[in-house]
Order: C-alpha cells, then sequence, then structure tokens
C-alpha cells in the first residue's frame, strides 16, 4: 500500500518543465530518498507534493485519497509533515516553549509536559531546554525543527536536505532518528545530498534528472549505475 503516490505528474514554468511526468510511489513504512544534481526539480516535487505548488498535470494520492487539488492545511491534516532548510523555529523562545506551541494544540496539562520531555530526550535536547531557539547550535537547531515537525505525529515525513550543514556526528544522529521515527511507523521522503546519510537511512532511492525520474532501486544500485554516476554521484565522490 502506498501511502504517497504520484501519477504523470507535471509542473511548467513558462516554458520550463521542472516536473515531468513522474510516477513516484513512497510505499507506507518506508523511508524514500530523492537525489539528484542542482536544479534537478527535488524542491519543486516536494512543494506540489505539500500543496505549495500546483501541478500543471497529473494526480497526487495520498493514503489512497486524491489531494492533487487540495490546499497545503488540509494535506497536513491529513497527516503530512515537512521539514524544510529554512528556520521555521521561534528563535526568541526556549526550547521547550517551542515544542509547546507545537504541541499544545492537542494536549494539556501533565500529558503536555510528559510529550515536551519525551521529545526533548528523542531529540537530544534535554540539557538545552531552557536555552533560547536562537543560541542553540545549527545542528541543534534543525533536530528542534524536526520536533516541531513530528509533534503531531505524522503518517508522512518530509525532510528537505535535513543535514545541510551539520557535523558527520550530527549527521548520523539525524539519521539515528529518522530511523527511530520510521520503526514507529512514520514514513519519510527525504531530499538528501549527502551520501553517507541516505547510505544509513534510506530503503530506496529516486533520482530526478531534469524533472523525470532517472533512475530508482537501492542505494547500492543506485551507486552501481553508471548512467548516474556520470550525471550525478561523480560528483560528490560517492
Ligand atoms: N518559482 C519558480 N519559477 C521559475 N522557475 C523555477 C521556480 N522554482 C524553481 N524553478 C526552476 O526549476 C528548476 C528546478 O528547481 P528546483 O529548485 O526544484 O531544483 P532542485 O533539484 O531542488 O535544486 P537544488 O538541489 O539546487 O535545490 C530550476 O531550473 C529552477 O531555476
Amino acid at each position: 500500500m502506498a501511502i504517497l503516490q504520484t501519477q504523470k505528474l507535471d509542473k511548467w514554468f513558462g516554458g520550463l518543465h521542472v516536473t515531468d511526468n513522474v510516477d513516484f510511489t513512497v510505499e507506507t513504512g518506508e523511508v524514500h530518498c530523492l537525489i539528484g544534481p542542482n536544479g534537478a526539480g527535488k524542491s519543486t516535487f516536494f512543494r506540489l507534493v505539500l500543496g505549495e505548488h500546483t501541478s500543471s498535470a497529473g494526480a497526487i494520492l495520498y493514503d489512497g485519497a486524491d489531494i492533487t487539488k487540495e490546499k497545503p492545511f488540509e494535506r497536513i491534516r491529513r497527516g503530512i509533515s515537512v521539514k524544510f532548510q529554512v528556520p521555521g523555529i521561534f528563535q526568541a523562545l526556549r526550547v521547550r516553549q517551542n515544542l509547546q506551541i507545537a504541541l499544545q494544540h492537542h494536549l494539556v496539562g501533565a500529558s503536555l509536559d510528559e510529550e515536551i520531555d519525551r521529545l526533548l530526550e528523542f531529540l537530544k535536547l534535554k540539557d538545552a531546554e531552557k536555552q533560547l531557539a536562537g543560541a542553540l547550535s545549527h545542528g541543534q537547531k534543525q533536530w528542534l525543527e524536526i520536533g516541531m515537525a513530528i509533534a503531531l505525529k505524522p503518517k508522512l515525513l518530509l525532510l528537505d536536505e535535513p543535514t545541510a550543514g551539520m557535523t558527520p556526528d550530527e549527521t548520523f544522529a539525524t539519521g539515528e532518528m529518522v530511523q527511530a521515527l520510521n520503526a514507529e511507523g512514520v514514513s519519510v521522503l527525504a531530499v538528501e545530498h549527502d551520501m553517507a546519510f541516505v547510505r544509513q537511512i534510506a530503503h530506496k532511492v529516486t533520482v530526478l534528472h531534469f524533472g523525470k525520474v532517472f533512475a530508482q532501486g537501492s542505494i547500492d544500485e543506485i551507486v552501481a549505475d553508471e548512467r548516474v554516476a556520470a550525471i550525478y554521484l561523480g560528483e560528490v565522490h560517492a
């Protein structure tokens, strides 16, 4: 059963065919990574899934339902959540307060406090709970953002280059978080450049090139694919 499926999805920006007839599936329970050279159309594809861009043609299905025409908030309500690269946290508030804001619409009292504590532990931010979010390290900010994105217990988590700017240790810890979320049943679609991270988390990898699905398979199949190496992996020495 697919949690997310696109059928012949198309997006044009003027004369530029940025998403070109994309048939793509994230199976329920899968961690799926989307890679490809700069300008391949990864961000655009993400924004189509979120409803921030409207598609020019084709369909988007979520858990079997056609969401092609739905607004972003309707898709979020269905269980899609996203962590973008740009900060989505309240820099002037404390770490704990950020999580409180994300959680307080559906939890109160002791269960709210318990859930904040659980998230702080999960995000490796327990010692930083009283710090202002703006004073966190780059990696910690990314984790807090993951916390904001998972607060509403999404079924499908979209991650846009979650490890950009992280140290190798932070990247590895982020991979462990993704794996733990996945073990709890969250399906994940991640746009990522870091091939070590992709190797750590991905069940399946899709390569986009000029807006088209260029290749698809396990990380080993993708790394062994000379056509892929020619367009992308060669550039990043994977
Ligand atoms: N709003 C827009 N209007 C016009 N062209 C756009 C718009 N957004 C993206 N593009 C173009 O669409 C193409 C794909 O861009 P996109 O950002 O989706 O690629 P990407 O694979 O995410 O790249 P990167 O890895 O650099 O983030 C690029 O040529 C880009 O210039």
